[in-house]
């Protein structure tokens, strides 16, 4: 009788790892966005715009949508220099997507310049952060953080999704989470909870759109070099500027990169860089692997790291009291 030893389970786990690892490596037939029609919300500034310049670049048919029409004709024009050929078609679209209505009406009119077909992929790049201390928000403004984090990308998941289950049609949503998709700090009360709540959502539409032919992918960048990096940084706390900049802001054209490379992979979770490669594994519950033995590895290195990092980070905050409370008597919290 064949009895496994703890030897033989050991080499057959090995043996089985190995094999798994090699059949990822085999390349599979890639997605290409030529003659594809994309659909990139927040297409007129910062990713959103790289992205759809880089979609551009590889022949597909680009609708951006965002609410000011300036920067949406102006960055119609910068991706207008990347035309691969005269039938390729770029558009853009003013709406507000932080409404079910705005954003259900932006995908309608998208799909009626292309005969009513709706998009083959949407790019969710939409979203906008505003960080602050929490004792310092209102109702209002905790609503509008969840606002600019998730329902500007969920409203158009869900407009895309009904259109592509009445089409019967084949169908891919990328949504943009952020680092703060992953953990959260000090000053990212208003915008981390909505980019939790974006990984919640594709993981449930990761599942449940097997009922139909929709793929689901979403990217957890660190800082990006963009015009919402800059604006953010004009009211964000001074000490969660210091603690953040252990992630450099990246350009984005390098993550538009990144997550079409991402998308072709067929990655669930787009991890762009080392650090979201650390938080993707430390927290990976039972989303799809990568390599499993990388990602052991990564788990490794945050299991052995992150509890350091932290310990800096609250040491950093709990010094940070003396200004804070200088700070809270300016503002006429308490005298
Ligand atoms: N910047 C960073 O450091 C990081 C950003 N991210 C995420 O990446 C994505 C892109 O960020 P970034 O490149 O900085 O973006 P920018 O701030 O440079 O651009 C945001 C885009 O989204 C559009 N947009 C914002 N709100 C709405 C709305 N309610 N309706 C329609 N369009 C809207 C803006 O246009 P308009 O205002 O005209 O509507 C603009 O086109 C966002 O989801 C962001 O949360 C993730 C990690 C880090
Ligand atoms: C070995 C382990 C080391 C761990 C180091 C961890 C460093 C974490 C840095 C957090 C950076 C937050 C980026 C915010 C991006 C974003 O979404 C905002 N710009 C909002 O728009």
């Amino acid at each position: 009788m064949f009895e496994l030893s703890s030897y033989n389970t050991i080499a057959l786990l090995s043996i089985s790892t190995l094999l798994w690892t090699f059949w990822n490596m085999w390349p599979s037939k890639k997605w290409d966005p030529r003659g594809q029609h994309c659909y990139v919300t927040g297409g007129s500034s910062g990713l959103g715009l790289a992205v759809a310049v880089e979609l551009t670049k590889r022949g597909a048919d680009v609708s951006i949508v965002a609410r000011n029409k300036e920067r949406l004709a102006s960055a119609l024009a910068d991706m207008e220099k990347f035309r691969q050929g005269s039938n390729q078609v770029l558009k853009c679209y003013s709406y507000s997507l932080t409404d079910a209505e705005g954003s259900s009406a932006a995908l309608e009119a998208a799909s009626q310049d292309h005969g009513g077909k709706q998009p083959d992929a949407v790019f969710l790049c939409a979203g906008a952060s505003r960080p602050g201390f929490f004792v310092e928000e209102e109702g209002d403004s905790l609503r509008k953080g969840m606002d600019d984090s998730y329902f500007v990308q969920a409203y158009s998941a869900l407009a895309y999704t009904k259109r592509v289950v009445r089409d019967k049609a084949r169908g891919k949503i990328v949504f943009i989470s952020s680092l703060l998709g992953y953990m959260s700090m000090i000053g990212y009360s208003t915008y981390a909870p909505g980019k939790h709540a974006l990984r919640g959502l594709a993981e449930t539409l990761r599942s449940e759109l097997y009922l139909y032919n929709c793929s689901v992918h979403i990217m957890f960048p660190g800082n990006i070099d963009s015009p919402g990096f800059v604006e953010e940084n004009r009211v964000k706390p001074k000490i969660t500027l210091e603690l953040e900049s252990t992630s450099k802001p990246v350009s984005p054209e390098v993550l538009a990169n990144e997550l079409i490379r991402g998308v072709q992979k067929g990655d669930f979770h787009i991890a762009p860089d080392l650090l979201a490669n650390i938080f993707r594994s430390s927290t990976i519950g039972a989303t799809p692997h990568h390599n499993i033995l990388l990602d052991g590895l990564y788990a490794t290195i945050g299991w052995i790291g992150l509890p350091f990092w932290r310990r800096d980070v609250d040491s950093a905050v709990l010094k940070h009291r003396k200004d804070h409370d200088e700070y809270l008597k300016a503002k006429g919290f308490y005298t």
